[in-house]
């Protein structure tokens, strides 16, 4: 972080001349300013509802001018935040003038406690510098109080996981059927059918489950509710059939490792059509085969692949009806700055029907700005925004119209953060199978019939969906491909 030297506050008949401040600590005072605002927006996004808008989305707006340290001091004070209120509650130093600045106070306070020694020009520098010493008192005393002597046990204290947090096992009804599992779990824990999810099971907080045999044996695995939304808002039917061709058809889990909602897909489908199961990293491969074969699922294929590369005209690929893309969260990086990567598409996937975009992301960098981003592109495709688990009160931030459509779990009051957008296309926008590519093998009869369908529906051209529209979904994710999970 660019910060600067210490200099300490003026003081006599130098202070009341107000003296120039040098660009050092011009840059610190401002840098503190610009990290407060960013910190107000950051925390009232947490109090409306968590993550109204990314820090970086925050720090990349045009005012903020020293973006990096700015960054770097709100993701510090942040991150020490819990002890910073409540050294300041200890000390109890706060009059009501600095009450109303309280992220300047929470960010100079960082900066005095555990920051580096940096200018302090600025009365809320110079009000809490003079405290100083009651600041550090006040956090050698919560050290005492907390029974731990290093600030990183603090740290470690607070961030505690949540012990509330309920137990989540998904039935693979590939295995065992649901009513089975709670049969056999009940033995040991008081178990409960989730009220949404269906085949999830919700059983008490701290529940380890890791050594139980229906975990071991696969008939259930162990897999949040949130998680477990995500193939069942895609929605893959059992012997879902090719819309005009009565032929199973096969659905591609994009970013398939370590293969949770590959073997939830494969499960809802009962064992029938195709997972097309797509994995980039060689070492998650391993993880993505060995989920595989614990589900005991025998209509999934692993492929072994970056599937921007995969041609949708192969064989393999020529008959997915529906597409889950569940990539890597990055956390970094901003929309507008990768927009320059979007690739037009030569390629088509006319029978795509359902898409579903989801991640473990809070950010609406990465969630809503992403969708919003791609939507004029898949409405030229004919897609729209659909409502997955529409009895679910949270949905998305209200930064583009059909936000209302998107859903979100917030990890705070659900334990577990997630972002789903389900794509729909509109009936009557699936290209006729007569002019996909896999046709040849129709007889010329059927071939003949299905080429008398209107002529505007022949006329319907759709750009690729493994091309420009994943790409789109891809490169709006900042550093995708450098963050691997
Ligand atoms: C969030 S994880 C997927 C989790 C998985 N859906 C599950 O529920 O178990 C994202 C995965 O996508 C993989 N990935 C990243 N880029 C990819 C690409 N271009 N093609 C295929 N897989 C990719 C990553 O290696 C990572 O394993």
């Amino acid at each position: 972080m660019a910060r600067f030297k210490a200099k300490q506050p003026s003081s006599g008949a130098a202070e009341k001349k107000k003296p120039r401040m040098s660009n050092a600590e011009r840059s610190a005072y401002f840098s503190r300013r610009e990290a407060a605002k960013v910190l107000r927006s950051v925390l009232q996004g947490d109090a409306h509802r968590r993550a109204v808008a990314s820090i970086k989305s925050l720090v990349y707006s045009p005012s903020i001018k020293n973006k990096k340290a700015t960054f770097a001091l709100v993701c510090q004070t942040l991150k020490h935040l819990p002890i910073i209120k409540d050294v300041l509650e200890g000390a109890n130093i706060l009059n009501s003038r600095w009450k109303r600045q309280v992220e300047l106070v929470y960010i100079i306070t960082y900066d005095i406690l555990f920051g580096q020694e940096i200018s302090f020009v600025g009365d809320a520098e110079k009000f809490l510098l003079q405290r100083k010493v009651s600041l550090q008192s006040a956090l050698a005393r919560l050290l005492v109080r907390k029974k731990m002597k290093r600030i990183e046990d603090l740290l470690d204290h607070y961030q505690t996981p949540d012990v509330s947090k309920p137990r989540y096992v998904r039935v693979n009804t590939l295995k065992l059927d649901v009513d089975s599992a709670l049969i056999e779990l009940r033995k040991q824990y008081m178990v409960e059918k989730d009220d949404l999810v269906p085949d999830l099971l919700k059983l008490p907080p701290k529940c380890d489950l890791h050594d139980h045999p229906l975990v071991m044996n696969g008939s259930v695995f162990m897999q949040g509710k949130a998680s477990s939304m995500v193939a069942a808002a895609l929605d893959p039917e059992p012997g879902w059939e090719h819309a005009y061709f009565h032929i199973s058809v096969k659905v591609l889990d994009a970013c398939a490792a370590p293969g949770n909602k590959t073997v939830h897909l494969a499960a809802l489908m009962r064992g029938k059509g195709k997972v097309i199961a797509c994995e980039l990293n060689k070492e998650r491969m391993k993880r993505l085969a060995d989920t595989v074969r614990l589900s005991g699922a025998c209509n999934i294929e692993v492929f072994h692949s970056d599937f921007l590369s995969l041609d949708p005209k192969d064989p393999p690929y020529s008959k997915v009806r529906a597409i889950l893309l569940d990539p890597s969260c990055s956390g970094s990086g901003t929309v507008a700055e990768r927009l320059d990567h979007l690739l037009p598409s030569h390629a088509a996937v006319p029978q795509v029907e359902r898409i579903v975009y989801s991640t473990c992301s809070i950010h609406q960098i990465e969630n809503e700005d992403v969708v919003k981003s791609i939507l004029p592109l898949a409405a030229s495709h004919g897609f729209r925004l659909a409502t997955p688990f529409p009895q679910w009160h949270r949905r998305g931030l209200p930064v583009l119209e059909g936000f209302e459509h998107l859903l979100r779990t917030d990890p705070v009051e659900d334990k577990e953060g997630f972002f789903i957008a389900l794509f729909i296309r509109e009936e009557g926008s699936v290209i006729h199978p007569s002019l996909s590519p896999d046709s040849s093998h129709l007889s010329l009869v059927e071939r003949t019939k299905r080429k008398n369908l209107s002529k505007k529906e022949a006329r319907i051209i759709l750009p690729t969906l493994f091309g420009g529209m994943f790409k789109m979904f891809l490169y709006s994710k900042p550093s995708f491909r450098v963050n691997l999970k």
